[in-house]
């Protein structure tokens, strides 16, 4: 079997990653995800509660990472965000790897918050971003009711702007609309069918 075709999908905070990740799925195209890795790392048992114990012990509640308790860790301590990404990087590729190595599709998708910022967009085939106006971003993550204004403003500072993601981008998905979202997923989908089959 030969190399994928890698999709390379990101975008800021609350801009509709995961559900436009979705959308790809349910047209046949696997998905790996890498804050769903993050959760298979933090669970008990997960590669990650050791190292984060070490760094952090109150973090580690019935044998997994709390991740109240590492919010809770990251508002009194200004490198815990810092720390905990060195230790939860390099075990998150380490899942991408054995997930695009054991994989038989000839399209699958990456979807990554961190696409930039870790610079795997130079690994992909084609770069994707998802992306709507600031207002709406704020309001989706806060109606969430799982984020503080704070630690969304500590996220969102991390994060390479929406403005440089979508100049950066080979394709932008619009997010205002589901049905929006849903015709440029085809879009994209028949353009790389049409590469693969030329
Ligand atoms: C900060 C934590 C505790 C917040 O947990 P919570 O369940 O509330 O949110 P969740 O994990 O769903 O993250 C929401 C979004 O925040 C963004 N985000 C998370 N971590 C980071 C980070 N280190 N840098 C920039 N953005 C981030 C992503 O867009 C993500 O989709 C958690 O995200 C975490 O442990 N982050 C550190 C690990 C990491 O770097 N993950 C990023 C993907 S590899
Ligand atoms: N195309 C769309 N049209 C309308 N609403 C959308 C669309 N895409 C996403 N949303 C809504 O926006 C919110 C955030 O979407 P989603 O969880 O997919 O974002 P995300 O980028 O994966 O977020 P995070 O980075 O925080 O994990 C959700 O409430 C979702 O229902």
């Amino acid at each position: 079997m030969s190399d994928p075709f890698i999709i390379g999908l990101t975008g800021s905070i609350g801009m509709g990653k995961s559900t436009t990740a979705k959308m790809f799925h349910a047209r046949g195209v696997p998905i790996w995800d890498a804050d769903a890795a993050v959760h298979r790392i933090y669970a008990p048992g997960g590669f990650a509660v050791e190292p984060i114990r070490a760094i952090c012990p109150e973090a580690i509640i019935d044998g997994g990472v709390d991740r109240d308790a590492l919010k809770a860790w990251m508002g009194r301590e200004p490198s815990a965000l810092k720390q905990l990404e060195q230790i939860v990087h390099p075990l998150v590729a380490e899942d991408r790897a054995r997930f695009l190595k054991e994989t038989e599709a000839d399209i699958v998708l990456l979807d990554m918050p961190l696409l930039f910022e870790i610079g795997a967009h130079e690994h992909v085939d084609l770069v994707v971003v998802v992306s709507a106006s600031a207002e709406l971003q704020r309001a989706r993550v806060l109606e969430r009711g799982t984020m503080s204004e704070a630690q969304f403003e500590t996220i969102l500072a991390k994060q390479v702007p929406d403005a440089e993601k979508r100049a950066r981008a080979d394709v932008i998905i619009p997010t205002e609309s589901i049905a929006g979202a849903e015709t440029a997923v085809d879009e994209v989908i028949a353009h790389i069918r049409e590469k693969l089959n030329a």
